[in-house]
């Protein structure tokens, strides 16, 4: 029989891995010692011994415990990860409201304001209380005179002597009435001295004290007796706040609100025998509402409770507008963060924009664009970014967008080149800042606006040469920075394109596609060169927004929408299953929608509301900055935008390509057109012909020449098919 291991024995080689026997021959275990398989015996060392494989195990061992994967010691605590779970869940040092100035100022100024209430409250009443008191004070005296009395001659003790004589008890009887006597011969002296001293107090205050002492003496007894009088139903003073109606918020009633979501792991683990919700931190006040921070059951997410924002607002009985769950940064999925507002969001007060009344802006630094439910201010860092408005009609892209355009022309080193394409007029408080200013659906405003984009388009070459001429240690990111955009010179300040109503010019059948390469090509290359592109659309669709743009726009505003489509348009791809819903906006949330980009997590904001007249102002004072740092310019100071001329493709082709010549290549059209109006055809290529004529119907036909004995072909025009349709189109304008 083989000898058992012993303690501190050597495991013994494994021959498979010696084939050679070369290890085995060296070992000095002798004939005796066991051998044992090296995996057996790694095993034992190993904190987590693998699965023997499949077959190598017998019958035995697959009826054997399951292999472990656990570390050793589960049942035991892991200190550190518990630590490591504590330092994550960390709870402020400084209280949440005392961490931002903006909000402590909130908050003090909030309690000054309560107590100041408080005060003026009491003190407007303070007549009142003291006829109160005065009508009471009879009863007081009355009340004083009697317990003094009573507490005199110890009746108190009255009805328990009654009592011992009804049992006929002498014994009890003598020993009460001895106690009694006892109390009365001590108490009696007293008595008679306190109103000795009394009595001559209130002679000396008569006779020898100053008037308003004597006053204040009887105002003091009287308000003593009053209180001493007070029916215990009534109290002497009003309440200066009427307790609020909102509701505390307690584990109690969000536990029943999330098991009312009809989510089947909710009810599991809340059921009997479930592991029930976990509140990883009290339930606290932050800012104007209640923050419950809530780890929901294995298996449900955020996002699950997100999209059911509304049947959890009806299981809180709270509003729609007033909960708001997100999900916790750097947290697992599980971990909800429910906030409950007092009030509703779209009717909280919001705090003043910072910029409304004095200040400049500095396009380098984030611009506060409005406030999140608890109004705490959130910002957009504009400088290298640009930005997708999108909502249905009426839902606040316009104060969105103007929001943002204010704080552009606070800035003076700021160029606006501004298109409103709705011509509502929205945007015309800023003409006397912008460079270059349209309104309108029509196709000259819509011509002014491709126009300005190609320059816009130019001059990013120019920017982009201009930053990779500058030496190294001027410019070392290869971008633009606030000191290269201070030096004038080089002509890199920031340039800020903004197109309300994008769609008109996206969707425009001859301008449109060239709108939006250009776009495209202005959101990829000049966010490094100090361009910034806002555009809003009512319409956010794959014809009104092209892919280039919705695809690589970096901040997202995203208000009402009614469909994951459009929502997906606007706040990108994945969006809508990912719970973030702007669909859940409902009429009366004007302004507020889902802000994405501008920091790590999807932002629910409030845009700050700024109407005409607040506007107004704002724009007076960015004229005087721009007056006093020389920046006005283009349209601001009476320039007019590129010529917006009234053309017609059809009619200039006719003009160029006389009668008779039938069928002409479209390099040589492009070329004469481009002679004809060069602020217009001036760069065309045959392509851009071809697509412009698209829209009316006309296609380029193949055009055969010969040149020096060789057969051409190329794509051209065929003229009277034009003058086909001229024809027709004039036949059918109306008279006049
Ligand atoms: N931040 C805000 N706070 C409160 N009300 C707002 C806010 N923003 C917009 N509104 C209200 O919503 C109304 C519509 O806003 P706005 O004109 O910007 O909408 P729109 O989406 O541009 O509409 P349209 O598509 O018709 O141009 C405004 O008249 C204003 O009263």
């Amino acid at each position: 029989m083989t000898p058992p291991n012993q303690p501190g024995d050597r495991p013994a080689p494994d021959r498979d891995l010696f084939p050679d026997n070369t290890a085995m021959d060296r070992t000095d275990d002798g004939p005796g010692a066991e051998v044992v398989s090296i995996e057996t015996a790694r095993a034992g060392r190993h904190p987590y011994p693998p699965a023997a494989p499949a077959a190598d195990q017998g019958q035995e061992d697959s009826d054997g415990p399951a292999p472990r994967v656990d570390p050793p010691g589960t049942d035991g605590r892991d200190w550190r990860a518990e630590l490591a779970d504590k330092v994550k869940a960390r709870r402020a040092i400084v209280p949440m409201w005392l961490r931002s100035r903006a909000e402590a100022v909130d908050t003090l100024a909030w309690a000054g304001g309560h107590y100041l209430h408080v005060t003026g409250y009491h003190a407007a009443r303070s007549p009142l209380y003291a006829g109160r008191l005065a009508a009471r004070s009879p009863r007081g005296l009355a009340r004083t005179v009697a317990s003094f009395v009573r507490w005199t001659f110890d009746l108190e003790g009255e009805p328990i002597r009654l009592a011992a004589v009804r049992r006929e008890d002498p014994e009890s009887y003598l020993k009460l009435s001895r106690q009694r006597d006892a109390r009365v011969r001590l108490r009696l002296p007293v008595a008679i001295l306190a109103a000795i001293v009394f009595g001559i107090s209130s002679l000396l205050l008569a006779t020898a004290a100053p008037t308003s002492a004597q006053w204040g003496a009887v105002a003091a007894l009287v308000a003593l007796l009053g209180m001493l009088g007070a029916p215990a139903d009534r109290p002497l003073i009003d309440r200066a706040v009427v307790a609020t109606k909102v509701e505390r918020l307690t584990s109690t009633v969000v536990i029943d609100a999330l098991a009312a979501l009809g989510i089947a792991e909710i009810n599991k683990a809340t059921g009997k025998g479930g592991r029930g919700i976990g509140f990883p931190a009290p339930i606290t006040r932050d800012g104007p509402g209640w923050r419950a921070d809530v780890d929901l059951p294995l298996g449900v997410t955020v996002t699950d409770i997100m999209e059911r924002r509304d049947r959890l607002a009806s299981g809180l009985r709270r509003p729609l507008g007033c909960v708001w769950p997100e999900s916790a940064p750097g947290q697992h999925a599980g971990r909800l963060v429910l906030w409950v507002g007092d009030q509703d969001m779209s009717s909280a007060k919001a705090p003043a924009w910072p910029l409304a009344r004095t200040g400049t802006a500095d396009l380098f630094k984030p611009v506060v664009f409005g406030h999140d439910q608890r109004m705490r201010p959130v910002t957009i860092p504009l400088m290298y970014a640009n930005v997708l408005i999108g909502a249905m009609p009426g839902a606040g892209k316009t104060f969105a967008l103007r929001v943002l355009l204010l704080a552009a022309a606070l800035d003076p080193t700021a160029e606006l080149r501004l298109f409103e394409l709705k011509g509502s007029g929205d945007l015309s408080v800023f003409e006397s800042v912008a460079h270059h200013y349209g309104s309108g659906p029509d196709d000259d405003t819509i011509y002014a606006c491709l126009l300005s984009l190609r320059e816009v388009y130019k001059d990013l070459e120019r920017r982009a040469k201009t930053i990779s001429n500058l030496p190294r240690d001027i410019c070392p990111e290869n971008k633009v920075t606030p000191q290269l955009a201070a030096k004038r010179s080089l002509g890199l300040h920031p340039l800020v394109f903004a197109v309300d109503e994008c769609q008109e010019l996206f969707s425009h059948p001859e301008y449109g596609k060239e709108a939006g390469d250009l776009a495209t090509a202005i959101i990829k290359r000049g966010r490094a060169l100090g361009v910034i592109l806002l555009l809003a659309t009512q319409r956010p669709d794959k014809d009104s927004l092209p892919t280039g743009v919705s695809a690589n726009v970096g901040i997202r505003f995203c208000l009402r929408v009614m469909g994951q489509v459009e929502n997906d348009m606007v706040l990108g791809t994945s969006a809508y299953r990912n719970g973030i819903r702007a669909t859940t906006f409902t009429v009366r949330d004007k302004g507020i929608g889902y802000l994405v980009g501008a920091a790590e997590d999807a932002q629910i904001v409030r845009s700050a509301y700024l109407d005409g007249p607040a506007s107004e102002r704002i724009v007076t004072r960015a004229h005087a900055a721009r007056t006093a740092a020389g920046t006005l310019s283009g349209h601001a100071i009476g320039d007019t935008e590129p010529a917006a001329p009234a053309f017609d493709l059809l009619s200039d082709i006719l003009a160029v390509v006389p009668a008779g010549e039938g069928k002409v290549w479209s390099e040589v059209v492009v070329t004469r057109l481009a002679e004809l109006r060069p602020q217009i055809y001036g760069g065309w290529e045959s392509d851009q012909l071809a697509a412009a004529l698209k829209p009316h119907g006309i296609d380029t036909v193949q055009i055969s020449r010969r040149i020096d004995g060789k057969q051409i072909n190329r794509r051209g025009i065929d003229r009277d098919r034009i003058t086909e349709l001229v024809t027709e189109r004039n036949r059918d304008r109306p008279a006049g």
